[in-house]
């Protein structure tokens, strides 16, 4: 065992983390820590407790009362705790568990603003990792510096600064835990230690709730060896219960123990834990709706444009939106969403049916999502294709101008990840080293699925488009 384990296996001992004989710690130089099964468990083993005590939070810091004498909450007060018990460095109650981490997980936050722009260039993160750097040191200016300048800390003010916020911001996103509303986020010993694996996880991390009848109490003969003081609160005698890991599912001997970080796309997971997976089911790609709007644009006036769109809205439909964009999202499969396919369907009706699809438009508005598709189907006369119970509602809005249209999208959104074509950025995906050229490796495989993604959009498109041609369903309204 390494010697950074040793250390922080006394440091659990003497600060009353217990956890089963039977989970082995694995230190390896190419990819950190994991934790395995000695010996076959079992599905409700309990293997691991915490002691609430034992997590460094905004409240257990030796910074807290600063912390919230500045009002700063949620995870960039935490930083700040966690910014200053690393400055303590052999002084902190925590140095045994700090001592294990990296300085910085390598999330895109802490690449370089040229690693950003050359590996993440059209992918879902390029804008939001630079918007990201942007904000936190905004954030860093108004909160941090001048904490630290007033309070005239006695630490080091270079543990302070820009660049250890952001690795602290790296390991808060990479390695926190929602504890309980009093102790918010926290960085949580040895629950950090499991690797996540999608839809395999095996074990859940939990926060018992505390019951005061007596037969709950007696309930609680399960719970590991830990100390009676660390299960108290330091405010006054409430009885605080530990954190809880318990097996949800059978492990095998030897084999690695997983968590799961939860069901999440390759930029949701590079962004928060700098990895990704191949081939992940939970891959996404968004359409802006400008993108929809400029690609409709060769065909049709602004005008007219802004009229289906007004339609569109008055429907009551909408797509994703955040901040300051609104998006379609293309599923795994190449499946768009379905509120994009009306919006295209909306830009191509008829005069006639559009006007018609006006005056029914406050009825329309207020039916369910299926009731309404349906409804609005009736009213722009679309026939019905006598198998259409077979092929479902979403099939009718896939006329050959809605498909060519998704065709166009695909190959438009797909231009903005460069000049390398999809096959290209396979082979180099293929010859990177996931461990000596991790960011690059990490980049590809968001890249790659994204693309994927959008090659299924096309094929999703020209496939409706054969079998409606098949069956003799809905002419399109308008030729391209
Ligand atoms: C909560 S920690 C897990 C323990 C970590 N391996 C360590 O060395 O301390 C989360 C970090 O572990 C790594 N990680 C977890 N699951 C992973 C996976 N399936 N593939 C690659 N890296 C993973 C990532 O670096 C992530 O940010």
């Amino acid at each position: 065992m390494s010697r950074r384990l040793r250390a922080f296996k006394r440091w659990m001992n003497s600060n009353g983390i217990a956890y089963s004989d039977a989970l082995e710690f694995v230190d390896s130089p190419t990819d950190g820590i994991s934790v395995r099964a000695v010996c076959k468990l079992k599905e409700g083993d309990l293997v691991v407790t915490i002691p609430k005590q034992s997590c460094l939070t905004i409240r257990t810091s030796g910074i807290a009362s600063l912390i919230e004498a500045a009002g700063l909450g949620g995870c960039l007060g935490l930083a700040v705790a966690l910014m200053y018990e690393r400055s303590l460095g052999a002084a902190s109650p925590w140095e045994g568990y700090l001592q294990l981490l990296l300085e910085r997980e390598c999330v895109p936050l802490v690449w370089t603003l040229e690693e950003v722009d050359n590996l993440l260039v059209g992918t879902e993160l390029h804008k939001i990792v630079k918007e990201d750097k942007k904000f936190l040191y905004e954030d860093w200016k108004e909160f941090i510096e001048p904490l630290v300048q007033s309070l005239r800390l006695e630490v080091a003010h270079d543990s302070f600064g820009v660049d250890q916020y952001f690795a602290a911001k790296s390991l808060v996103s990479s390695r926190s835990f929602e504890i309980d509303e009093y102790h918010g986020f926290g960085m949580v010993p040895l629950a950090d230690m499991f690797n996540h694996k999608t839809g395999a996880e095996h074990i859940h991390f939990t926060s018992v709730s505390y019951s005061s009848s007596a037969d709950d109490e007696d309930d609680g003969g399960e719970v590991l060896d830990a100390s009676a003081d660390a299960l108290t609160s330091s405010l006054g005698n409430i009885p605080n219960p530990p954190l809880e890991i318990i097996l949800v599912r059978d492990v095998e001997a030897g084999d690695e123990i997983f968590n799961t970080y939860g069901s999440m796309g390759n930029a949701a997971m590079l962004h928060r834990y700098g990895f990704t997976e191949p081939d992940n089911p939970f891959d996404i790609v968004n359409i802006n709706i400008e993108l929809v709007l400029q690609c409709c644009s060769s065909l049709f006036s602004n005008r007219h444009l802004r009229a289906r769109l007004s339609t569109w809205r008055k429907l009551n439909y909408s797509g994703c939106t955040t901040r300051d964009s609104e998006y379609f999202e293309v599923a795994f499969d190449g499946e768009p969403q379905t509120e994009l396919l009306i919006l295209l369907y909306i830009v191509f009706l008829s005069e006639d049916a559009h006007q018609k699809t006006k005056c029914a438009a406050d009825s329309l508005a207020a039916a369910d999502d299926d009731t309404k598709l349906i409804q609005f189907l009736e009213v722009t006369q679309t026939k019905c294709d006598p198998k259409s119970k077979f092929v479902g509602v979403k099939e009718m809005l896939l006329t050959e101008n809605v498909c060519w249209v998704l065709g166009s999208l695909s190959r438009i959104r797909d231009g903005s990840y460069g000049s390398t074509s999809l096959g290209e950025d396979v082979r180099r995906l293929q010859e990177c080293c996931r461990v000596k050229e991790r960011k690059l490796y990490h980049a590809l495989v968001l890249r790659v699925g994204e693309r994927q993604i959008l090659r299924r959009l096309r094929a999703y498109g020209s496939n409706r488009l054969r079998k409606s041609k098949m069956r003799g369903g809905s002419k399109p309204f308008r030729r391209c």
